[in-house]
């Protein structure tokens, strides 16, 4: 339940929509429960009347007793219908009120989870898998509405409805309330017995579902590769064996549930006979009218309600309270990487002073006592084996981690101390893994600046040399790619990634091994155009192919987190280090 406190913000928030609900909840059963006392009334008085209409029997008198006695059973039919008229009101008032605040903290708890997740680092999404991060902005969210909405609207009305009910039962009689009160809280335990296990099979059927739903997500997403393998058959079976267990829980569940409600009915059926055989013998001796247990049966059925909400009220609080749980370890997660506040006036120098690096949650040592120089207007390269920790050199740039040794200073400030939006946003980044989304090409390409401008859209994908490509497509700039649109080639998705990071005209400009899957021609005219960009920019080009980066201004060969050569390509070459050797070896290989 303490988990379930971070929630009291929104209460105090939303007090003014809160109380009315209470009240408007007090009001509704209120009238709920007067039409049990009009019933007994006219239960009384129907009585009353038949004595009467037979005292008069065979006098002219009698017609007349008929039609007053009509009139007034018409009177308390119509009294009962306006009492449920108005109590339908204070229901619809009650849930306006209550169940739209639940909506409302919904949204607001929704988007500070989302805000949230956005400022946490990459250590944290590396930690935790997607349909985790996923239930918990929907499925826990929804869990914890159900307590903010129904839970608090149905704890109050079950009070209130029980204390009304209840105490009207004592005011006619204490014996018979006594007797006809007996069952209901066998009628609860039974009920919250019998929901737990609802709740545990619910539970299960939710699991078995999630299974299913990411074992159809992957095969969709793998399709290519299963049909290449031909493994259908075999993954038809995954998924039928996965089902079967589905319909097993779904199955369990649908059993008790078919017991629930008669056995609800058998208490409460219980009740009424206690409450008419007792009810008869205090009738008998005078205590009671027969009007009253007409009266208590009305109050019998309305107590069913709080009984089994109490039931329902409770595994939803409990629901509530483990998700919450797992949102609040969630928002208690501080982000690792601070914002600095200097503002950024970029002039072009990059200083990586001793720097070395571990990964936080694996413990590797990707660089080791690294340290370079970068000037305005000139390109460095970096190039090494895979794993000599040339990505990472890109991350601590960015800085999507912190170095744990030595410092990174752009333009002599440490980049800790730099407002962190303001300097990743001079940065044009193009990763090794391209990700577009699932929008326009035209949209993807302008995704890091706040207007889309055409002009800049064809100029950055003319100096990606991909503007071509695009024209051809019968839709061009704004076709679809993406799930429901086309795919482009890997080249083409590297070149629109590359066009994305010329579109926010960067000053500095990091491609991370980003012409790998282009043809050697191409790489040569985007490496032409960009060397007219890029005069005032600073560039840091990734690759494993010595042709991206052998016209730059300072080479640097990284080898397992290490510096083991830098200068120029050909003094680099003349040096017959390692550098010559993947040179000849990659010449070699161009000559196969
Ligand atoms: N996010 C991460 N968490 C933990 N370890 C990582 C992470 N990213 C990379 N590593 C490890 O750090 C080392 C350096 O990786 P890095 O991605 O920098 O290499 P790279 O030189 O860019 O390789 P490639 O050329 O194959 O892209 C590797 O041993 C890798 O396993």
């Amino acid at each position: 339940m303490k988990h379930l406190a971070y929630l009291n913000k929104f209460f105090r928030k939303y007090q003014w929509r809160i109380i009315p609900g209470i009240l408007f909840v007090i009001l509704s059963n209120y009238f709920g429960v007067i039409p049990a006392q009009v019933i007994r009334m006219a239960f009384d008085l129907v009585k009353e009347n038949i004595a009467l209409y037979r005292l008069f029997n065979g006098f002219d008198r009698q017609a007349l007793v008929y039609e007053l006695f009509g009139y007034s059973l018409l009177f308390f039919g119509a009294l009962v219908l306006l009492l449920a008229l108005i109590r339908g009101l204070f229901l619809f008032l009650m849930r306006q009120t209550i169940i739209l605040t639940s909506r409302h903290i919904e949204y607001d708890l929704k988007n500070e989870i989302y805000a949230h997740y956005q400022q946490l680092n990459m250590a944290f999404f590396r930690r935790n898998n997607t349909g985790d991060l996923m239930n918990r902005v929907t499925e826990d969210v929804s869990r914890v509405r159900a307590y903010l909405g129904p839970a608090i609207m149905y704890s109050i009305n079950t009070l209130v409805l029980s204390l009304m009910v209840i105490g009207a039962m004592f005011q006619v009689n204490a014996k018979l309330a006594i007797c006809a009160l007996i069952p209901i809280p066998i009628l609860s335990i039974v009920i919250l017995f019998i929901n737990k296990i609802i709740n545990q099979r619910s539970e299960s059927i939710q699991q078995q579902l999630s299974i299913l739903s990411s074992f159809v997500q992957e095969t969709f997403s793998g399709i290519r590769v299963i049909k290449a393998y031909s493994r259908e058959t075999v993954k038809k079976q995954v998924f039928v064996d996965e089902s079967v267990a589905y319909k097993k829980v779904s199955l369990s569940l649908v059993k008790v549930q078919a017991i629930f409600f008669p056995l609800i009915l058998l208490l409460i059926g219980l009740s009424t006979i206690i409450t008419v055989y007792v009810g008869g013998t205090e009738v008998i001796q005078g205590s009671i009218t027969s009007g009253n247990i007409a009266e208590f049966i009305v109050y019998v059925n309305q107590l069913t309600f709080p009984a089994m909400s109490l039931a329902w009220v409770t595994s939803l609080v409990q629901r509530a309270a483990a998700s919450q749980k797992r949102i609040n370890e969630f928002l208690k997660t501080e982000p690792e990487i601070k914002s600095g506040t200097k503002k950024i006036d970029f002039s072009g120098n990059i200083h990586f002073k001793n720097v070395s690096f571990t990964y936080p949650d694996t413990g590797i040592t990707a660089i080791k006592n690294l340290s370079f120089e970068i000037h305005p207007g000139k390109t460095l390269a970096i190039i090494g084996k895979t794993g000599s920790g040339k990505s990472t050199i890109a991350r601590l740039l960015m800085r999507m981690y912190d170095v744990q040794e030595g410092q990174i200073l752009i333009d002599n400030t440490p980049i800790q101390q730099l407002d962190l939006h303001g300097y990743r946003s001079i940065i044009g980044f193009v990763p090794q893994e391209v990700f577009l989304f699932s929008d326009t090409i035209a949209k993807n390409i302008a995704f890091g600046v706040d207007e889309l401008h055409m002009e800049t859209v064809e100029d950055a994908a003319k100096k990606a040399v991909v503007y071509q490509n695009i024209m051809a497509f019968e839709n061009g700039f704004e076709t679809f790619i993406g799930e429901r649109g086309i795919t482009l080639s890997g080249g083409q998705k590297q070149r629109v990634s590359i066009a994305r990071a010329l579109a926010v005209h960067p000053k500095i400009l990091l491609f991370d091994d980003c012409l790998s899957a282009v043809d050697t021609k191409t790489e040569e005219e985007i490496l032409q155009n960009l060397s007219q960009v890029i005069q005032d920019h600073c560039v840091i080009f990734i690759a494993h192919r010595i042709s991206t980066i052998k016209n730059a201004d300072h080479i640097l060969v990284m080898d397992q987190g290490q510096l083991i050569e830098e200068g120029k390509h050909d003094a680099l070459l003349a040096a017959k280090g390692s550098y010559f050797e993947l040179y000849e070896k990659q010449l070699l290989e161009e000559e196969d």
